[in-house]
């Protein structure tokens, strides 16, 4: 056998203990010690390995997202999209891809209940033969901000306070009082569907616009959503999520095993809307502004494909907290628009991942491609990769590597000078107000509880905060600023 060529793996345990470099353990109970009272030895080389490894267990939490529950499955092509996109995964009717997909919750710790109201992430890694295409996307269509300087301070106000280590809403109130672009995010985070059932009755999206580039070169504009074949369902009152997550705080992780276990495998149908670019401008929203939806009467739901998750992680190590999703992977035929906040995240999850997992993140084999690679970037921290070319630069007259096979790319024109600005269309309030008024009375009603919970937690929710909060609700829809505003009168706080 080539040793070079043989994995860690539990393929290859022996049947006895040994240390991590091989040598037989023939007491795994008791340290070495002088005498049967000790002192311990230092010179316990098994005792120190086994507690030195034990003690570096924990890697860095992922800074947002933290906790979640991964599986495994395919994609299966149900309509052809060829004319949309050259992209090798859509190649044909029929075709199946592997994916690995991993759920989660945004803002609290790793060990944090599954029933708080928060977006839930949606990141599916389709493994295709020309690379990796990360689809990181979440639970709701629309995202808070638009603009990737905003993201870290939007994060520090919906995380807990610095000071006490509570989530407060006082401080949400307080941030997003600046961000009127937020309200259509909070007419889905503060409605019945910011607390999911589970993971497998909710929707996912891609929230960005993405674009789709054909054989010819013709670029289309495009937004990815996932339906769940077993509907929505959600925790519509606080009693039931109080109660499902104080008998399990992984209800949902517990939920989506023991459904694949079960052989009930959840299913999500894939289905686009897609953009003509010339028509970029035509509308009263910009596409390219991630706090608005794309109107289906306009742009309808074209089906392209499902998504069947069969597989449980073997490992949750191997298989949640060392995958590393990014936006930034796509493949040719799918890939970016110029939404700023798509741009920013380009940059960021490649980044703490080589801050978190180190920075050959990608050669862990749950992020490596399952198709043929390379590349001279090498060395570096934790590299297991077998390699033996001489030739490690390029170009090479040795080297029989080349450039691989153009693709179409996005080439349209890009001109304008340097600006720090907002989008011209903000239209920031039409599209919550339709929202609110597509729910039924209770459902409203809900929603306005909810959004009078936060502002009545703290004194430091000020009047003013409360003021403009009431100001950007009326704008939305004048009947929903009343019933606010007369709720937090009653309360004597307006
Ligand atoms: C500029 C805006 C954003 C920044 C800077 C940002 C940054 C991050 C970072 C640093 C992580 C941790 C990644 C890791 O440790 O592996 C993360 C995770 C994640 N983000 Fe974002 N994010 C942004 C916006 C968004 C948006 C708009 C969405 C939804 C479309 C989103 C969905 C996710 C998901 C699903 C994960 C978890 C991925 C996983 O399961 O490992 N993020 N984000």
């Amino acid at each position: 056998m080539d040793q070079s060529q043989v994995r860690p793996s539990s393929a290859h345990n022996s049947p006895y203990w040994t240390t991590n470099s091989g040598a037989p353990v023939w007491n795994n109970n008791s340290s070495i010690t002088v005498g049967s009272r000790g002192p311990v030895l230092l010179e316990d080389y098994q005792l120190i390995e086994k507690i030195a490894q034990f003690d570096r267990e924990r890697i860095p939490e992922r800074v947002v997202h933290a906790r979640g529950a991964s599986a495994k499955g395919f994609f299966e092509v149900t309509h052809d999209i060829t004319h949309l996109s050259c992209a090798d995964v859509f190649r044909a009717p029929g075709v199946q891809t592997p994916v690995i997909v991993r759920f989660s919750t945004v803002i609290h710790e790793r060990g944090s209940p599954e029933t708080l109201r928060d977006p839930r992430g949606f990141a599916v890694k389709f493994y295709t033969r020309e690379g990796n295409w990360d689809l990181v996307g979440n639970n709701f269509p629309v995202f808070f901000v638009r603009d990737g300087m905003k993201f870290p301070d939007m994060v520090h106000a919906l995380k807990p306070n610095p000071k006490n280590h509570i989530q407060e809403g006082w401080r949400i109130a307080d941030f997003f009082s600046h961000h009127p672009e937020s309200m259509h995010m909070f007419t889905f985070l503060m409605d019945d569907v910011g607390v999911p059932a589970n993971y497998r009755h909710m929707e996912g999206f891609g929230v960005h616009t993405f674009t789709l580039i054909n054989k010819a070169g013709k670029v289309h504009y495009v937004k990815f959503h996932w339906q769940p074949a077993c509907g929505i369902k959600n925790l519509n009152t606080d009693e039931e999520a109080i109660q499902v997550g104080g008998a399990n705080h992984s209800h949902a992780t517990q939920d989506l095993y023991d459904s694949i276990s079960a052989g009930n495998y959840p299913e999500w149908r894939l289905c686009i809307q897609t953009m003509d670019v010339a028509d970029e401008h035509k509308f009263d929203f910009d596409p390219l502004d991630v706090t608005k939806t794309w109107p289906e009467h306009l742009f309808p739901l074209q089906p392209v494909g499902r998504m069947v998750l069969n597989r449980n992680p073997d490992n949750f190590f191997n298989e949640n907290e060392q995958l590393a999703f990014a936006p930034g992977l796509v493949v040719p035929g799918i890939s970016y628009s110029d939404d700023k906040l798509l741009q920013s995240r380009i940059f960021s999850y490649p980044d703490t991942q080589r801050h978190r997992l180190g920075p050959n993140y990608l050669m862990l084999p749950w992020n490596a491609p399952k198709c043929p690679f390379h590349n001279n970037h090498h060395e570096g921290f934790m590299n297991f990769m077998h390699r033996d070319e001489e030739v490690n630069y390029f170009p090479s007259r040795l080297d029989p590597v080349r450039h691989a096979q153009r693709f179409p790319e996005n080439r349209i024109p890009l001109s304008g000078p340097r600006e720090r600005r907002m989008l011209e269309k903000e239209n920031n309030f039409q599209q919550p107000g339709e929202r609110f008024r597509s729910f039924d009375p209770a459902r409203q009603e809900r929603f306005i509880g909810r959004i009078c919970d936060v502002l009545l937690t703290d004194p430091r929710c000020t009047q003013e905060i409360r003021r403009v909060w009431v100001g950007y609700l009326a704008q939305c829809d004048s009947g929903l600023g009343q019933r606010v505003a007369m709720k937090l009168q009653k309360a004597g706080a307006l």
